[in-house]
């Protein structure tokens, strides 16, 4: 059986060779010959407890505990203790005074194994403590200073600062349809008059519900108000069980029907651009203002049948029925598990998928669908660009075309964009003497900066906003 070791010290006061006789010693090792216990002697000087002795007990005594508990000798001011593992002696337990003691005993010579042991670790624990303190203060941090950054950047309009949208359900015995203005893929767009305005009601039969029930969500989403993002006025269901939401009226209708039809000078596409970015950065930004929550969302179908151009030339956001409400988890943003998931399969939104969402057509719970959103904004800065008088000589501004129509048609199948965009990696042309105008190499620029391949390259929303006005700053055309 292996000998008990126990600590060894003693001080002038006991008499070394008594002790030593219980085995060899070594430094501060003692070697048990006689007993399978270690002992410890202890005096209170001043009220501190002082080592008198440590060894190995001279005889084999009874020592049941595997601890080193203080017991009194005389006059409380002796004590002594007996336990029976290895080293055991080096941590006198002193019962209900033991945390009085156990301060004061940096008088002791001997370094102790369990004391070494005991304060590493709680050196350890309190450092993980200080490093978690430190992680979660500086995430606190990052995210209010985020969500401040957001909130300055972008007017919220002071109508809805604080409050959720109160939209209330609409009677449709209050609307007077006047004249069809749009058709989708799913909804028909009637200018009407409610309330004694003009607006727009858009239709979704009972079978598209979902798609309903999606952009409903969005629209109710608080602070979703913003003066690039269409103004909702509420919803309602039809005789038909058809439903329908009631929006601001556009007076140009969709982008894509107002570049068919107009050019436009340096400054009203400047004006496009703006508003455009604007109102995806705001829809993108995660606000919290008076303790009203905003989460980013993500549009997911973004071209230009689904930008509406107002009377005074901005642009306004519409169509959120595939959009998608983005929820922050530890650092990054995942897909709210939301009432839908809907693949987004109608020609002509094609040609404005990322070529990382056309690739994994059959899998779009991708993390990256603001970035996807910023590849489409760059195909609609270029298509509105393309419109502009001032950027081509003379007469010379091309004929309003989507992207990709004058490469592969005015329906391009999915394969072909996929082979196109994806593989060949293409984009739209640019206009060579672009590069010869005063803000072309710029305006250029910002569109292959949001186009790029590499989803991490792009641009973020917010950065094309402020790209755009640090071109219309720097010089007019
Ligand atoms: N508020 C509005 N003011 C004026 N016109 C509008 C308005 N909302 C929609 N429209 C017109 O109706 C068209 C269809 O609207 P919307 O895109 O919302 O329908 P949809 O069926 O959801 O379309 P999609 O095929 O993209 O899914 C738009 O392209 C636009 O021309």
């Amino acid at each position: 059986q292996q000998k008990r070791r126990c600590f060894f010290e003693v001080n002038e006061r006991t008499k070394k060779y008594v002790l030593t006789a219980g085995g060899n010693v070594s430094g501060s090792v003692q070697l048990c010959e006689n007993s399978h216990c270690c002992v410890g002697y202890y005096v209170i000087i001043n009220g501190t407890p002082k080592v008198s002795a440590l060894a190995c007990d001279r005889y084999e005594k009874s020592c049941p505990d595997p601890i080193c508990k203080a017991q009194p000798r005389s006059n409380n001011k002796h004590f002594v203790c007996v336990c029976n593992t290895d080293f055991c002696n080096g941590n006198i337990n002193w019962g209900t005074e033991q945390n009085s003691y156990n301060n004061s005993f940096s008088g002791m010579i001997i370094i102790r194994l369990y004391d070494i042991v005991f304060m590493k670790t709680a050196i350890k624990l309190v450092v993980i403590l200080i490093f978690m303190c430190f992680l979660i203060i500086a995430a606190a941090k990052c995210r209010k200073e985020k969500l401040q950054s957001c909130s300055h950047d972008f007017g919220v309009l002071p109508s809805c600062s604080s409050q959720m949208t109160k939209a209330s359900e609409i009677n449709i015995s209050q609307i007077e349809l006047q004249q069809i203005v749009g058709r989708g893929h799913f909804a028909t767009v009637f200018q009407a008059a409610y309330k004694g305005s003009v607006v727009a009601v858009k239709f979704l039969p009972a079978a598209y519900e979902q798609f309903f029930t999606t952009e409903k969500e969005i629209y109710k989403l608080p602070l979703l108000k913003h003066a690039g993002i269409v103004n909702f006025l509420g919803t309602g269901k039809a005789d038909d069980r058809s439903c329908f939401i009631v929006l601001e009226f556009a007076e140009y209708g969709s982008l894509h029907s107002f570049l068919s039809k107009h050019t436009m000078s340096w400054m009203s596409s400047l004006k496009l651009c703006q508003s455009l970015s604007q109102g995806l950065s705001y829809l993108h930004s995660d606000l919290l203002s008076h303790g009203v929550h905003k989460p980013p969302v993500a549009h997911r179908d973004l071209n230009s049948f689904n930008v509406l151009v107002r009377a005074d030339g901005t642009c306004a956001l519409c169509d959120f029925g595939c959009s998608a409400i983005l929820r922050c988890y530890s650092g990054g943003y995942r897909w709210h598990n939301q009432s839908t998931n809907i693949k987004v399969i109608k020609l002509g939104t094609l040609n404005y998928m990322a070529p990382e969402i056309l690739e994994d057509f059959v899998n779009l719970n991708s993390m990256f669908l603001m970035q996807a959103d910023v590849y489409a904004l760059g195909l609609l800065l270029w298509e509105i660009w393309m419109r502009c008088s001032d950027l081509f000589e003379d007469n010379a501004t091309p004929q309003h075309l989507m992207p990709y129509e004058l490469e592969l048609g005015t329906n391009a199948t999915l394969e072909n964009l996929i082979q196109y965009v994806s593989y060949m990696d293409q984009r739209p042309s640019i206009p060579e003497h672009w590069q010869l105008l005063p803000q072309g190499a710029d305006l250029t620029e910002i569109i292959t900066d949001c186009w790029d391949s590499e989803s991490d390259a792009r641009l973020t929303a917010h950065r094309v906003v402020e790209r755009l006005i640090s071109l219309q700053s720097s010089s007019s055309l």
